[in-house]
């Protein structure tokens, strides 16, 4: 797969508009042809499965000089109920081989697949061409494309809100009911959640702070400090009750695992409701790094493509208890680094993804930055271990009134 570039939207045009050159198509430069491949199965679960293997068969099937990117496809007029997921594939080298190499993809996904090809014409205009698994594949007619300019809202941001992260309970649980139908575990845990939520607006005698931050920025070391200055309790979002999973749902597609992550939250929210009225609660990540991960890895490109300050993706969901401080630990990207080898522990899929890719770390923590009510408080933690937790300590006292000797 190809770092994720900056987003191309296109559509297929009446003759009657002005043509786009070909140089504003940068994928498509000579000689190099694409193919699509998009999941029109409607069940959303069973598509970002699908679309999960899809994307391993299709790294499998091509390797060398292809270049895998996501795709998504939509009709302008009804955004929402007709976004689908798939991946654009370009061949540097013709159409020939790419065939040959898709032949048992396509035909095992005939029915919940649309693929289509793109070249160029003899003109260098762009055209499309639908194929035709009925029998042996076949080109239908092609139609002419065009560039257009980024829908508002963009489907991006759309599949965020809708299947990327979760601003409500219920809809973390209409996910997980679907996909462990049959687990007595989730079961169980899911009626627990709906029966025994605590009043989330209820009143507490001590104040809850969250520490987030990049992996390796030194949550833990400063959380496990700022618990013995504050004789607090402290809280880890994934929970423990639900770390076994941890691994399963990493190897399932975004759609759970941000659902996992959410269930998380939605737990750590009763945990802090019960600890937080007999003593200070710290909390060691908490919705901030839900959203913000979810966020970093669904916006292609650059940090030109988030949405807006203020938009909805940065608001707090309204049915989980907020705390009130969010600390946001931020180090340089050399020294970060240097942190994490020295850890040395087994690796989740961001974390690889951190490691790997420099644009989705200041996604990540541009996204931490734009989140609202309550906001982060940013405090540079690339000193030492000693002075970060006096920058922390000065900053939770004076916010939360609270006084403590000997810092
Ligand atoms: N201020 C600091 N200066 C130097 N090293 C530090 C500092 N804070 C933490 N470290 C070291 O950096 C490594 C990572 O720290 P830590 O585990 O606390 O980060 P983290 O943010 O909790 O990471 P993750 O989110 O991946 O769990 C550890 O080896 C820790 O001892
Ligand atoms: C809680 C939470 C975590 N993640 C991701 C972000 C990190 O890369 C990993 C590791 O977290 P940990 O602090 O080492 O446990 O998990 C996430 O994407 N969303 C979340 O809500």
């Amino acid at each position: 797969f190809v770092a994720v570039p900056n987003p191309v939207y296109f559509t297929s045009f009446e003759s009657n508009l002005i043509r786009e050159r070909p140089h504003e198509w940068p994928m498509l430069s000579k000689g190099v042809c694409a193919h699509s491949l998009c999941i029109t199965n409607t069940d959303r679960i069973y598509a970002a499965r699908l679309h999960k293997t899809l994307g391993q068969k299709l790294a499998l099937a091509l390797q060398g000089d292809y270049k895998i990117l996501r795709l998504f496809s939509y009709l302008p007029w009804e955004m929402d109920g007709s976004l689908q997921m798939g991946y654009f594939v370009l061949s540097p080298q013709g159409p020939s081989s790419i065939h040959a190499r898709l032949a048992d993809i396509l035909v095992e996904h005939q029915k919940e697949i649309r693929f289509c090809s793109y070249r160029r014409d003899a003109e260098e205009d762009v055209q499309g061409c639908l194929w035709d698994f009925n029998g042996e594949g076949k080109e239908q007619e092609p139609c002419q494309l065009a560039r257009i300019e980024e829908p508002d809202p963009s489907p991006l941001v759309l599949n965020i809100m809708r299947s990327a992260l979760f601003y409500k309970l219920e809809d973390v649980l209409a996910v997980l009911r679907q996909c462990f139908a049959s687990d007595p575990q989730v079961l169980c845990l899911q009626e627990k959640m709906k029966k025994e939520r605590k009043d989330i607006d209820g009143k507490r005698n001590f104040p809850v702070i969250v520490i987030e931050g990049l992996d390796g920025t030194g949550k833990s070391t400063l959380t496990k400090s700022l618990q013995d200055a504050l004789n607090a309790t402290l809280l880890n979002s994934p929970p423990e009750c639900i770390s076994p999973w941890r691994k399963a749902f990493d190897d399932e597609p975004s759609l759970l695992r941000r659902a996992y992550y959410g269930l998380g939250n939605y737990i750590v929210a009763d945990q802090i409701s019960e600890a937080a009225q007999s003593s200070p609660v710290i909390v060691d990540r908490y919705w901030h790094s839900t959203a913000a991960y979810s966020i970093g890895t669904e916006i292609g490109g650059g940090l030109h493509n988030l949405p807006a300050h203020h938009h909805e993706v940065y608001q707090w969901p309204k049915d989980l208890l907020k705390p009130d401080l969010v600390i946001l630990l931020t180090v340089s990207d050399e020294e970060r680094m240097q942190r994490m080898c020295k850890r040395g522990l087994a690796k989740t899929v961001e974390e690889k993804e951190l490691e790997s890719n420099s644009l989705f770390r200041q996604k990540v923590e541009e996204a931490y930055k734009r989140m609202e009510r309550p906001g982060c408080v940013v405090v540079d933690a690339s000193g030492p271990k000693k002075r970060v937790f006096n920058d922390v300590l000065s900053i939770v006292c004076d916010h939360c009134n609270i006084h403590v000797s000997n810092t």
